[in-house]
């Protein structure tokens, strides 16, 4: 992730997290720059008199969608506001973002940004305490910007985390959701929201859209324009009320989710839920929709190495049913009946799972490393027919897996990998070399020189389903240089 670069930056807030089992990174950056255009006129009295209020634009979207990308736009234009970001990476990967962090050079250089990490996580549940700690500690130097942005995991319900903004008491008075923007992927997307749960609940990508007041249809460029008329269709019919807007990189004008309003609208509309107020039914809805179950917390780490079932968990705060339900209604404060959702999802899918691949001291060779990815992904596009998925990270798998001894595993089904990760030490290079992946496509960048004392290797993070671990340390094992 990389940052504005503007001279006038101020250093970054790191916030300290506390909380041990969520992989939290958080990140404040100090902005400020001549008003755009398109942010509405508000934006420049933010930056002479910090609003009472410091609004949250919530960014969501499935894995590889773009979110980062988003967040980075939105850092390095020229707006006037200064923004703080909390991050929410779902594996061990907050590093390998930042090793594309284009930090100014110089010995007096004051890095751009400060990174805490913890392990394991969404904001959605288990760390879900943590995002409102950080925000806590954040207000606490609130003087130094005036807006913030949260993006969530891939895999996060943006249901809970939004009502966790609205209920928490420390904050209900210091900072208000402004917009819940979603980022799809104009060339996953459509199979992202047909994935059907082995119950037929609602996915994360359904959830994500359910719950948005603005989908940005991003990389445009990777999709037909039936394509596009197609994924329009879907989310209208989804959330007839969310504005969809079509972007390549995210590029949008952002008065369109930077201070819109559409929350207060609601509010001064006289909707029911007063969740600010933090009183009433609807708000006591909230209260019980944003606290997981004392089971479902103990139960969390359904996304990561280990498996777990998690407690269902109503993201609506107008919402008290408890249990598997579904209802049709007005959306939190937001204007209109705009978010149709089954509540009876559980949290994420409990078969998604993230590896972690570490590969200290020797380096890669990257032409290997190429062919063997080529290998391991090329049919995961979704439109190799039968006899060509035979040929690809299933059989690739399925033989490593043979090799290891893990004949049950081979017979379990089709490996999935929605994501790769990764911070490469590459022969031959004295750069970090950055591996983003996304199904089927992937891309690895030079990022910037390994540093004389650290300690050079490679880190590899799969998030799918089915990943055979064994399998793709194998396979990355023999794409070391020799000893
Ligand atoms: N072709 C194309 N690639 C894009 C576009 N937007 C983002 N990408 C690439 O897609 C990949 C994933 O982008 P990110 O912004 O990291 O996605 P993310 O949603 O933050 O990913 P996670 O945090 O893993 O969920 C990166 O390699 C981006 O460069 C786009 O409009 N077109």
């Amino acid at each position: 992730m990389s940052n504005s670069s503007s001279d006038d930056e101020e250093v970054p807030l790191a916030v300290p997290l506390g909380a041990q089992d969520a992989q939290f990174a958080a990140q404040a950056t100090a902005q400020a720059g001549s008003k755009q255009e398109t942010v509405p006129a508000a934006a420049d009295e933010a930056v002479q008199a910090p609003a009472a209020v410091v609004p949250i634009t919530l960014i969501t979207g499935y894995l590889g969608a773009g979110k980062t990308t988003l967040v980075n736009h939105v850092l390095t234009a020229k707006h006037g506001y200064r923004c703080a970001v909390l991050l929410n990476e779902i594996a061990d990967s907050a590093d390998i973002e930042r090793a594309l962090v284009k930090e100014p050079e110089g010995q007096d250089a004051a890095p751009l940004a400060d990174w805490t990490e913890l392990e394991n996580g969404c904001i959605c549940c288990s760390a879900k305490n943590d995002m409102v700690k950080a925000l806590e500690s954040l207000m606490q130097q609130r003087a130094r910007f005036d807006y913030v942005l949260i993006e969530t995991t891939g895999l996060a319900n943006p249901g809970p985390v939004a009502a966790a903004l609205w209920t928490d008491e420390q904050l209900e008075s210091s900072v208000c959701l402004d917009c819940v923007v979603t980022v799809v992927d104009a060339r996953n997307v459509e199979r992202q929201l047909a994935d059907l749960r082995p119950d037929g609940a609602v996915n994360e990508a359904q959830q994500q859209v359910a719950f948005a007041d603005v989908v940005l249809l991003n990389k445009v460029d990777l999709a037909s324009e039936e394509q596009l008329q197609r994924i329009e269709a879907a989310v209208h019919d989804m959330n007839a009320e969310a504005a969809v807007l079509r972007c390549q990189r995210c590029e949008i004008d952002l008065g369109r989710i930077l201070n819109t309003g559409i929350y207060s609208a609601g509010m001064a509309a006289g909707q029911e839920a007063s969740a600010h107020a933090g009183t009433g039914a609807a708000a006591a809805g909230a209260a019980a929709a944003a606290e997981p179950t004392a089971a479902g917390a103990a139960a969390a780490p359904d996304v990561g190495d280990a498996g777990g079932e998690q407690q269902p968990q109503c993201g609506d705060p107008q919402c008290s049913e408890a249990g598997p339900h579904h209802h049709e209604h007005h959306g939190f404060n937001g204007p209109g009946p705009h978010r149709s959702i089954d509540c009876s999802s559980s949290q994420h899918d409990s078969r998604v799972g993230t590896v972690t691949i570490r590969l200290p001291g020797r380096a890669l060779l990257l032409p290997r490393l190429r062919h063997w990815l080529d290998m391991l992904l090329w049919d995961q596009g979704g439109e190799a027919d039968g006899g060509a998925a035979a040929q690809g990270p299933s059989t690739i798998l399925a033989a490593n897996r043979a090799d290891t001894g893990a004949a049950a595993a081979a017979t379990a089904g089709v490996p999935e990998i929605f994501r790769i990760k990764g911070l490469l030490h590459v022969s031959g290079s004295s750069r970090k070399h950055v591996l983003q992946g996304v199904h089927e496509i992937y891309d690895v960048v030079e990022g910037p020189e390994w540093a004389a004392a650290e300690q050079r290797g490679s880190k590899l993070v799969f998030i799918g389903r089915r990943l055979p671990r064994e399998a793709l340390q194998k396979g990355l094992e023999a794409c070391l240089e020799p000893l």
